[in-house]
C-alpha cells in the first residue's frame, strides 16, 4: 500500500485517478502531518510500504506575510514524516520545486546546484529537501518538478482560461523561462519512484522549455481550436517589473533531467505542449 499525503491538490487527484487498488490518499482531515503522533497512529494503521508527500503549502505570493504556515508545512511536517519512514523503513517520496533556485543560470540546472531560493516558498520548499537529507537512513526520493497544472484543482492553466473568457487583452511575462508539467506524469513518475525506492534527487518536468507568456499563448490556441475560448484576445509579452508580485520568482528555473533516463526510464516523457493538448481535451469549462 502506498499512502498519498494530500488528497485535494493537484499531484494528490493526479495519483488518485491512476485508480491503484494500492494507492490510498488522505487528506488534512485524516491525518495531521505536522503532530508526529498522529502521523505514527495513523500510519500505523495503513501499515504502508511506501509514502508520496503531496501535500505542501503552494500559495507563492501569499507565503511571502504568512511564513510560519508556510514552514509548517514546507519544512517540519517533511521531517516529521521523514522521521516516521526512516524508523519503519518505508520509502518516502516528497515533491520539491524548481522555486528552491534563484534562477540565475543559463543551461538546465542540475539536481546537485546548491539551493539558492528567492522567496519564502522556495526557502520553506529548501528546508524540508535539507531536512530529509540530514534524517540517517531515510530511504527517500526529491522529485523538483515546475509549473505543474492538472486538470484537477487551482492553477495557471484555468486561470487563463478565465482572464481570456474575461479580458479584452493580457500581458504575460515573458522574462522568465521554465517547463510547464503536466501532474498526470507527474503522478506516474512518484508512483515509480515508490514502487523502486529510486533514491536521491531527480528533476521531474515534461520536456521543452517556455516563457510563462508562450505557455499563455499555447492555452490560448489550442483551447479555441477545442472550442473552450469562444475567441482569441491579444496577449502582450511583458517584464517581470511590468507585473510586480510579492515574492520574486527566478528567471531561468529550466530542470536538468538526465537522471530520469536511468531512474525513470519507463516513464514516457512529453513535451509540454503534447501534455497541454491532451489535459485541454480532457476538460469542459463552466460558464
Ligand atoms: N503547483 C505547482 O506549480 C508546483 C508544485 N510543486 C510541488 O508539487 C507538490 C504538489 O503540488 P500541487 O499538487 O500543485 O499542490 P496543491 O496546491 O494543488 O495541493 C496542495 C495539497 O496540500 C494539502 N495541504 C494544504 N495545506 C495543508 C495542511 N495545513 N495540512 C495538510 N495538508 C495540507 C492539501 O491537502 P488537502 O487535500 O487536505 O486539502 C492539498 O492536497 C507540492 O510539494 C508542491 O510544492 C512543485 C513545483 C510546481
Ligand atoms: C495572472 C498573471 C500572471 N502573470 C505571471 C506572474 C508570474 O510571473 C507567472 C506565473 O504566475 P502564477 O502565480 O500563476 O504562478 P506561480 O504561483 O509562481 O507558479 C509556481 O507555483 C509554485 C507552487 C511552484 O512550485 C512553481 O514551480 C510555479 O509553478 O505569470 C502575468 O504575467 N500576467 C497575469 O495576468
Amino acid at each position: 500500500m502506498i499512502i498519498v499525503i494530500g488528497k485535494s491538490g493537484q499531484l494528490a487527484q493526479e495519483l488518485a485517478a491512476l485508480d491503484r487498488e494500492d494507492i490510498r490518499c488522505l487528506g488534512r482531515n485524516d491525518i495531521d502531518i505536522t503532530d508526529s503522533q498522529d502521523v505514527a497512529n495513523k500510519l500505523a494503521a495503513c501499515q504502508p510500504t511506501a509514502v508520496i508527500n503531496a501535500a505542501a503549502y503552494t500559495a507563492v505570493d501569499k507565503a511571502q506575510s504568512d511564513e510560519v504556515a508556510a514552514y509548517k508545512l514546507n519544512h517540519e511536517a517533511v521531517a516529521v514524516l521523514g522521521e516516521y519512514c526512516a524508523a519503519h523503513n518505508l520509502h518516502l517520496v516528497h515533491v520539491s520545486t524548481d522555486y528552491v533556485f534563484n534562477g540565475q543560470y543559463h543551461r538546465p540546472i542540475t539536481p546537485a546546484t546548491p539551493r539558492t531560493p528567492l522567496g519564502v516558498y522556495g526557502a520553506s520548499k529548501a528546508a524540508g529537501e535539507a531536512a530529509l537529507e540530514a534524517i540517517p537512513k531515510l530511504s527517500f526520493t526529491i522529485i523538483r518538478t515546475a509549473w505543474v497544472y492538472s486538470r484537477f484543482g487551482h492553477n495557471f492553466v484555468y486561470t487563463m482560461l478565465k482572464l481570456m473568457a474575461q479580458k479584452p487583452a493580457l500581458g504575460i511575462v515573458a522574462d522568465q523561462i521554465g517547463t510547464p508539467t503536466c501532474a498526470a506524469g507527474l503522478a506516474q513518475a512518484a508512483v515509480h519512484a515508490a514502487q523502486h525506492r529510486i533514491s536521491g534527487i531527480h528533476h521531474w518536468t515534461d520536456t521543452g522549455v517556455a516563457s510563462w507568456f508562450d505557455f499563455a499563448v499555447a492555452i490560448q490556441r489550442i483551447a479555441q481550436h477545442k472550442g473552450l475560448l469562444e475567441k482569441a484576445i491579444p496577449i502582450a509579452p511583458i517584464t517581470t517589473e511590468d507585473f510586480p508580485t510579492p515574492a520574486r520568482r527566478p528567471a531561468y528555473s529550466v530542470l536538468c533531467k538526465a537522471s530520469l533516463a536511468t531512474a525513470f526510464a519507463d516513464i514516457p516523457q512529453l513535451h509540454w505542449e503534447t501534455r497541454l493538448t491532451a489535459m485541454l481535451s480532457d476538460i469542459t469549462i463552466e460558464n
